[in-house]
């Protein structure tokens, strides 16, 4: 930053997650303090986490969503003058706060309301949180385009085929082709990962990220999820949209063009890339971190993905072509079924098959015209999933 240029303000939605630990750590490296004021930072249960990162960014405020933690989170911040709140209502509030730059990073579908209310108030979205798209597609972008900021794409996958895709050659664009890693079980049979537990699912090969996302990478409902966010953050049509299987996570995307060219991202597995550009953008940040190695990485490896093993590919492409509410009928009943992997109740496999046969009873729901009617979609679909959980 330049003297006498302002400092930005920021705020950070899932400051203690994954992606949140690694936009302070960008922040950071971009000069910290002298360069940016955090507005507010929010996290869950990781209250002493929560409470260091405000104290060491001077935060003004920090919220934790879970109001039972309201007072070990103000205790954790005594006499550090920064403002403290707990639960949904604090959570908008923080969004809500004069920052002209906001990271959604969130997990799941509990990130929507604050990424709405910080997209409707006119901020800069940086959007990791996919599930916003995922549910509500039309109407989140809606909320951003009245709100006059910008939606800054920073899954990798998508802020790959943003940082290739002109304005001007929009019209040309044939295809995107979004890169998979295959996760860790790429080669393993059904019966093998019939058995699989969380803690196996949960080890990527590539990425270090939260539980949820590293198993969702696992049963590949993660590149299910990111077919539909970029069906709406690229305005394509579901035949449009390709997913190839890259084990080496070093191409992030690619973008078809109608001449034949095609046009790709690549970097190594850090999301540090994708978040200091949507933090920079339209420049370029100068960040420490570390350079592909052509030599040696040798070899770039690609396969189809095999729908058989990995039915998520095949469900996304039913709820982009079914449209509606279907993207929240699926993230909603893909939460609950992960939810309940996690904690043992149901095996791997029965994942897929769950959100399967809530698609089936709930494919008649009607399209969203509200923000309430994709919230109540996501509800039914818990419900109905839920249902089939014994
Ligand atoms: N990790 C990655 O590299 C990538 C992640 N994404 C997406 O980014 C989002 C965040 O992922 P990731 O950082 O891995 O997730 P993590 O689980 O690591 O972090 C999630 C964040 O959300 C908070 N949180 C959890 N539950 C709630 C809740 N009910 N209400 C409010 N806040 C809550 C957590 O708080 P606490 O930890 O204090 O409990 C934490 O701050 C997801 O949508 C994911 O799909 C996309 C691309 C890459
Ligand atoms: C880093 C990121 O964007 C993740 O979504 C990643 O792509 C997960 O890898 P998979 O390709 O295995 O889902
Ligand atoms: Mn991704």
């Amino acid at each position: 930053m330049a003297s006498g240029e302002e400092k930005r303000r920021l705020t950070i939605l899932g400051s203690t997650g994954s992606i949140g630990t690694n936009t302070l750590d960008v922040i950071e490296r971009l000069g910290g303090r002298t360069n940016f004021e955090i507005a507010a930072l929010t996290g869950n249960g990781n209250i002493s986490l929560l409470a260091e990162q405000a104290r060491r960014l001077g935060a003004e405020f920090a919220v934790t969503a879970d109001e039972e933690r309201f007072r070990e989170l103000k205790d954790a911040l005594g006499g550090s003058g920064i403002a403290v709140a707990a639960g949904r209502s604090g959570l908008i509030e923080a969004a809500e706060r004069d920052a002209g730059w906001v990271m959604a990073a969130i997990v799941g579908n509990a990130g929507l309301a604050p990424t709405l209310a910080a997209a409707r108030r006119g901020a800069d979205i940086a959007l990791a949180n996919k599930e916003c798209l995922v549910s509500a597609g039309s109407l989140f972008l809606e909320a951003i385009r009245k709100g006059g900021g910008r939606l800054l794409p920073v899954d990798s996958e998508h802020n790959a085929i943003f940082q290739v895709l002109e304005n001007e050659q929009r019209h040309a664009v044939e295809r995107i082709i979004l890169t998979a890693s295959g996760g860790p079980f790429r080669t393993k049979s059904l019966e093998e990962m019939r058995h699989v537990t969380a803690d196996i699912a949960r080890a990527h090969p590539n990425w270090s990220m939260g539980l949820k996302i590293s198993i969702d990478s696992a049963s590949m409902f993660n590149k299910a999820l990111e077919m539909v966010e970029a069906r709406h953050l690229f305005g394509l049509r579901p035949d449009q949209i390709e997913v190839i299987v890259h084990p080496q996570s070093v191409i992030h995307s690619m973008v078809g063009y109608s001449d034949g060219s095609v046009l790709a991202q690549l970097g190594c597995p850090d999301m540090r890339t994708a978040i200091g550009y949507a933090l920079s953008y339209p420049k370029r940040c100068a960040l420490p971190i570390d350079r592909l190695d052509f030599a040696k990485l040798a070899r770039l490896d690609f396969e189809a993905p095999d729908e058989n093993r990995f039915p998520a590919i095949g469900l996304a492409r039913r709820a982009m072509e079914a449209g509606g509410v279907q993207g929240a009928v699926l993230n909603g009943s893909k939460e609950t079924a992960l939810e309940a992997f996690i904690k043992g109740r149901i095996g791997f496999l029965a994942m897929a098959e769950i959100v399967e046969k809530v698609m089936d009873a709930l494919a008649d729901l009607p399209a969203a015209v509200t923000m309430d009617d994709v919230f109540a979609a996501d509800e039914k679909a818990r419900h109905t999933a839920a249902g089939l959980i014994k």
